[in-house]
């Protein structure tokens, strides 16, 4: 794989600082701040219509901020130099000339990135397409113009990725292979920002996750801190509140412990183990009508952060 890596530096920071974009009567964007951290892949997640794509656009001064700003080191896109050279995205599905082959897509955009032939077949090589280099893009399936697009992203040796559903058309073997690219780009000190819609297509590439919703920050932290809100939790429901309450709070569990306001006598415990509820409860002579493990999935949380699953659950919002 590539050899020119940019060192990791502060340069390749994205931050995005109190952005607010409507579209007439739109809040497409609505006050949204984060930051994305070089070195590592972050997934930028949220329900179709969320305002990814307008925040990439943004990035990539392609619409301009009703409020707030969005910048990669520090600079907008509008300031960069040569902006090919610090930053390399892939919007949507890319759009080609399908008479040109491969390889006449690369050379189309090399000037503007300052590279030459070589670097063109390089890249082609590098993203498994060298021997459909001169083959017309047109017969070209939705994988492998993923794939031309990605090696279009990297022409100018970014050290800034922003990829929009880069895994949309790719096969098993060439999802297996976008995660180890994407892998190899961040180890090598880029940022690569990659949205998508779905957590469970990113979930096993990104280190970290900015997640938002109409507009708004609904999450951010690392995968795992987000993967620490999936905890299995289990639904404790007795005819007896006063004795659960008191179960509750003799067994140390109060700080786990989620009532259901909707019914007195049930409690949702986080991190117990349902076997010990049950011993415990059988122990005190304590009646159960429910006692229900729930095993609560990183897609539960995603779709709970993101008000599409009303669940009771623990507290919603940014762990950081
Ligand atoms: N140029 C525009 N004019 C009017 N409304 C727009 C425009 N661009 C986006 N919007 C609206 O802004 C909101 C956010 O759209 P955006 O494309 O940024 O979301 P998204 O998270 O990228 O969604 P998707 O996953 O479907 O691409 C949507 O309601 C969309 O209809």
């Amino acid at each position: 794989m590539t050899s020119t890596a940019p060192p990791p530096t502060a340069d390749g920071v994205i931050t995005v600082e109190h952005l607010t974009k409507t579209f007439g009567p739109v809040r497409a964007v609505d006050d949204l701040s984060f930051t994305v951290a070089p070195g590592r892949v972050t997934g930028f997640l949220g329900p179709n219509g969320a305002g990814k794509t307008t925040t990439l656009r943004v990035l990539l001064g392609l619409v301009r901020p009703t409020a707030g700003r969005a910048t990669i080191g520090g600079r907008t896109y509008g300031e960069l130099g040569r902006p090919m050279r610090t930053v390399g995205a892939a919007l949507e599905a890319a759009s080609f000339h399908p008479g040109r082959t491969a390889l006449g897509h690369l050379r189309v955009y090399a000037p503007q990135a300052g590279v030459g032939d070589a670097r063109c077949r390089e890249l082609l090589d590098l993203v498994g397409l060298g021997p459909a280099a001169r083959r017309r893009v047109g017969g070209f399936s939705l994988g492998m113009r993923q794939r031309l697009a990605l090696a279009t992203t990297l022409l100018g040796d970014p050290r800034v990725l922003l990829l929009d559903e880069p895994a949309n058309g790719l096969d098993p073997e060439g999802i297996a292979w976008l995660r180890a690219f994407l892998r190899h780009l961040a180890a090598q000190g880029r940022t690569v920002l990659v949205s998508s819609h779905v957590l469970s297509e990113v979930e096993q590439t990104v280190d970290d996750v900015v997640i938002i919703s109409r507009g708004r920050l609904a999450h951010q932290s690392s995968l795992p801190e987000l993967a620490r809100l999936a905890e299995p939790s289990v639904r404790v429901v007795s005819p007896d509140a006063a004795g659960l309450a008191a179960l509750v709070e003799r067994a140390g569990w109060t700080d786990r412990a989620e009532r259901d306001p909707r019914r007195p006598g049930a409690v949702v415990l986080h991190r117990v183990d349902a076997a010990e509820i049950g011993a415990r409860a059988f122990t005190a002579g304590l009646e159960l009508h429910e006692l229900s493990p729930r095993d609560v999935g990183l897609e539960d949380v995603f779709l709970r952060l993101v008000g599409e699953r009303d669940e009771p659950g623990r507290t919603e919002g940014d762990v950081r």
